[in-house]
């Protein structure tokens, strides 16, 4: 057992000279933190709060909710993804946590993707800028230590649909309103290639390929049966579910869990070492007309 832990070490110190892309803050194995008896200690929470983010981290078990609170429909702007990395980071760094839920305390809503308003009329300093924030985020949470777990209560378009593709679990409240889906061929957009690839991951090429091209907003139950949800729920039991599939993550030892999760998405942290471009300022005001 020593061995095997002092192996696991070893390959850890190695991918972490490797160059691959991880959030540089994460430590690369994680102790099993948070791991005691429920029912000894009473449950206890901690809390932080921005004005785009509630988190709360229930001590006890170990697992935080990420709550996205940013009307009218959680767009991903610039301040969005700074509160949203920052977030993440403190609880990266946080020894009592080792599981994350994030889900939307706006109705109807898990996020409809990139902030359209972020991407008209503004500098090509700021176009850099938000750019490297989006970058930013899919880095650090798909290659987040954290057993992940997106609690989809709303639609999902295009960068909300990454987020909850950048998870280890989606879970989506059925409901005949919502859809999920890379849209960004209907607005004549292309999307970047690290959405591709993280999409293909989750459904494999085929379906990736036909819902890119077309552009596809999937229905709940469509999404459930490409492989997009791994789960659909009633929205009344969205929480006890994702709490209970984040038990069952968590019952696994961390560093064996963390370092498959770094194996199988290997590839993907290298490929963003490339950094895509930043779209230039045209290229913005030509997609966006303005
Ligand atoms: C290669 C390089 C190329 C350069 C480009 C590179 C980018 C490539 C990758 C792009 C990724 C993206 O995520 S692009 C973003 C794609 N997102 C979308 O297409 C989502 C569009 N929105 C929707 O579908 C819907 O709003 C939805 C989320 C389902 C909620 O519907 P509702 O009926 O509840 O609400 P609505 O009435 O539609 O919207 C409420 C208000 O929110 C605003 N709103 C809606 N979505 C918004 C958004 N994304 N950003 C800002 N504001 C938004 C609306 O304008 C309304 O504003 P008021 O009228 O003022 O009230």
């Amino acid at each position: 057992m020593a061995a095997v832990a002092a192996a696991a070490g070893t390959f850890a110190r190695r991918m972490a000279r490797s160059g691959v892309l991880f959030p540089r803050s994460s430590p690369q194995v994680w102790p099993q933190a948070a791991r005691q008896p429920p029912g000894l200690l009473p449950a206890q929470r901690r809390a932080f709060s921005n004005n785009k983010i509630l988190v709360e981290l229930d001590t006890s078990s170990g697992v935080a909710t990420m709550k996205f609170k940013s009307p009218p429909v959680n767009s991903l702007s610039l301040d969005f993804l700074t509160e949203f990395c920052i977030s993440l980071e403190k609880l990266e760094n946080d020894r009592a946590c080792r599981g994350l839920i994030i889900t939307s305390a706006i109705p109807r809503v898990f996020s409809s993707g990139l902030d359209i308003t972020e991407m008209c009329g503004k500098s090509t300093e700021h176009y850099a800028e938000f750019w490297r924030a989006v970058q930013e985020m899919w880095i650090r949470l798909y290659g987040s230590n954290l057993v992940t777990v997106a609690a989809i209560n709303g639609s999902s378009p295009a960068g909300g649909c990454l987020i909850a593709l950048s998870c280890d679990y989606r879970i989506m409240v059925e409901n005949p309103k919502y859809v999920i889906g890379l849209n960004e061929a209907q607005l004549g957009i292309v999307a970047p290639f690290w959405f591709k690839d993280t999409f293909v991951n989750a459904v494999g090429h085929r379906a990736a390929e036909r819902s890119l091209q077309l552009g596809l907003l999937h229905s709940v139950p469509e999404a459930h049966r490409m492989g997009l949800v791994d789960e659909v729920v009633p929205e009344e039991k969205l929480q006890e579910k994702a709490v209970a599939v984040m038990a069952q993550w968590l019952a696994l030892p961390d560093h064996a869990r963390q370092l498959t999760k770094s194996m199988m998405r290997k590839t993907f942290r290298t490929l963003s070492s490339s950094h895509p471009k930043t779209p230039s300022r045209s290229h913005f005001q030509r997609t966006w007309r303005c």
